[in-house]
């Protein structure tokens, strides 16, 4: 599923009606008809809904609604509209409605708050993309009665009005609702916070935009079918060499957990071999978890530069290396991460501490680096914007750095700069120390059996988030840990190898 911004959605819009002739007055009613169906599924006739439209054509899509609904026996329906001016479409609507003798128009005024308290179901067809600028005062207001007074289920059209399309941030207040109908594709407010909270459950209706037309965006949702196909396989005529060998560089003997949960994720995701060389001996409980793991400990605190001498066959042999979790960040430490980077030619991923020493790496495409949001600020080394809410500064940096990035967060950002997949599986379960380090042994298990860093990126970051939402479904997302994840990561395997 494709996910666009406004503008991509206007040209599409577009070039359904001049390339294939499918014009908007079409693709309006079917707007409409869609949002009629999902009502008709969910309430009865004697239901009191409440619609409240703006004059756009957002508004216009909650006309063709309502009129639908009336012409099919549901009498108990109000329509306010806010704002004078009116777009083409929904004058036409409006007109349309009224040859349907239907007169129940209500005027904004102080009983306002009696219609919002007494509805079952109200549909909010304020705006939609065509938000601008900061909400005027009056909808502002009505918003925030809507959100105050409301007892029934708010459902929106397109988007949470008072929601930007493009970047999920509210401007000035937005409708929080229980539910979101929306049209051809996801738009990226959808997905990002504070919009993915305030859409509620995202219906897609597909109207009869072209399929084709979608590509025009290059960022996509990761869904499980996704994952399912790019599932590496796993041939019977195989041996262990076949799905890869996975060294993984990380530890100290100040933060020895992290190497453990890494070398276990590329082990239960399947890689060939997993080969863990850590400074410190406190890893070894790895061998308790995962005894088919190899573990070599150097005996000392942290790595350092002429470590490299000591490993510089197991880099040459592995084909893909975790260099990162648990490191510190020690000046010796730093310069060992540079030297393995530049002495290896194999993918590696970039993770956590090895994170700080990114200014000085000559990076590359079938490098990935796996930062979370403090350490993604850091290194893009800009205080100005919000890196969370600039998904297009994600892109513009990968593409710069000409390197895969995959930005850990609620939504999670997977970039090479010129594709882009967005990953909404996950819960606060995952709001733990040792999730990251866990991903990251995940997404390198997955380069060894021949995926590229993206594709690979995409898989371990929807299994996770999704082995979460198992395992806390029935222990809890307190309770739910990053071992708990690792243990059940099958769950989640079987769900999406079933579907
Ligand atoms: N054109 C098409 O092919 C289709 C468009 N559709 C609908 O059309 C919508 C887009 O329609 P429009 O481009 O007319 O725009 P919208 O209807 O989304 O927004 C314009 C309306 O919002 C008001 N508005 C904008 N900014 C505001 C602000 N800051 N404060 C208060 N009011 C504000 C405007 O006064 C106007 O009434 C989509 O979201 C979707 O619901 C659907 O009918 C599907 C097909
Ligand atoms: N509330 C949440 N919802 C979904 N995913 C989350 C949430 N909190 C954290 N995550 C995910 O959990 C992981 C945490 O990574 P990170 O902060 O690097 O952990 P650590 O460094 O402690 O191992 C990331 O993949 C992130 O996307
Ligand atoms: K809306």
């Amino acid at each position: 599923m494709h996910i666009l911004t406004k503008e991509e959605m206007k040209k599409i819009d577009k070039l359904t009606s001049e390339e294939y002739g499918i014009g908007s007055e079409i693709l309006m009613e079917q707007a409409g008809i869609s949002i009629y169906n999902e009502i008709i599924k969910n309430f009865k006739k004697n239901t009191h809904f409440l619609f409240v439209l703006g004059t756009g054509n957002n508004g216009g899509d909650g006309l063709a609604a309502a009129r639908l609904l009336y012409n099919e026996g549901y009498k108990n329906l109000k329509i306010i509209i806010i704002g004078n001016n009116q777009s083409n479409l929904f004058k036409k609507q409006l007109e349309i409605i009224k040859k349907f003798k239907f007169d129940n128009f209500i005027k904004y005024d102080k009983n306002f708050e009696n219609h919002v308290s007494t509805a079952d179901c109200i549909i909010d067809g304020l705006i939609g993309i065509g938000l601008k600028d900061d909400l005027k005062e009056e909808t502002q207001e009505v918003i925030n009665i809507i959100n105050s007074k409301k007892r029934g289920i708010v459902i929106s059209i397109d988007i949470p009005s008072g929601i930007d399309a493009n970047t999920g941030k509210i401007s000035k207040n937005a409708i929080k609702a229980d539910k979101t109908i929306t049209f051809g594709s996801y738009k990226l407010g959808h997905i990002f916070f504070p919009g993915r909270e305030y859409s509620g459950k995202i219906i897609v209706a597909p109207l009869s935009f072209p399929k084709d037309l979608f590509s025009l965006s290059h960022r996509e949702l990761v869904t499980s079918d996704m994952v399912k196909k790019l599932l590496p396989k796993r041939p019977k005529f195989s041996q262990k060499y076949d799905f890869g060998n996975v060294l993984i560089l990380a530890g100290s003997s100040e933060f020895p957990g992290a190497s453990v949960l890494s070398a276990i994720g590329a082990q239960k995701i399947g890689a060939g071999l997993v080969k863990l060389i850590t400074p410190s001996s406190l890893s070894s409980s790895v061998l308790e978890h995962e005894p088919g793991i190899i573990y070599k400990s150097l005996n000392k605190n942290k790595f350092s530069l002429r470590d490299i001498d000591i490993i510089s066959k197991d880099i040459k042999k592995a084909s893909v290396i975790v260099i990162g979790p648990g490191l510190g960040r020690s000046n010796e430490t730093m310069q060992f991460v540079r030297n393995v980077v530049e002495y290896s030619t194999s993918p590696i991923v970039v993770d956590a501490d090895a994170l700080y020493a990114v200014d000085a790496l000559a990076l590359r495409k079938n490098i990935v680096l796996t930062p979370h949001v403090g350490e993604m600020q850091r290194i893009v080394r800009t205080d100005e914007i919000d890196i969370r809410q600039n998904y297009d500064y994600t892109e513009y940096f990968a593409k710069n750095k000409k390197a895969t990035i995959v930005f850990k967060d609620v939504t999670t950002t997977i970039t090479n700069g010129e594709k882009t997949y967005f990953n909404i599986t996950g819960n606060t379960a995952l709001s733990k120390g040792g999730s990251g380090d866990l991903l990251t042994g995940i997404i390198a298990g997955l380069i060894a059996q021949g995926l590229n860093v993206m594709e690979a990126s995409i898989i371990a970051s929807y299994l996770l988030g999704r082995t979460a939402e198992i395992v806390s479904a029935e222990k809890t997302e307190y309770y739910t840990t990053p071992l708990d994840i690792a243990k059940n990561l099958y769950k989640a395997l079987l769900e999406v190898i079933n579907a």
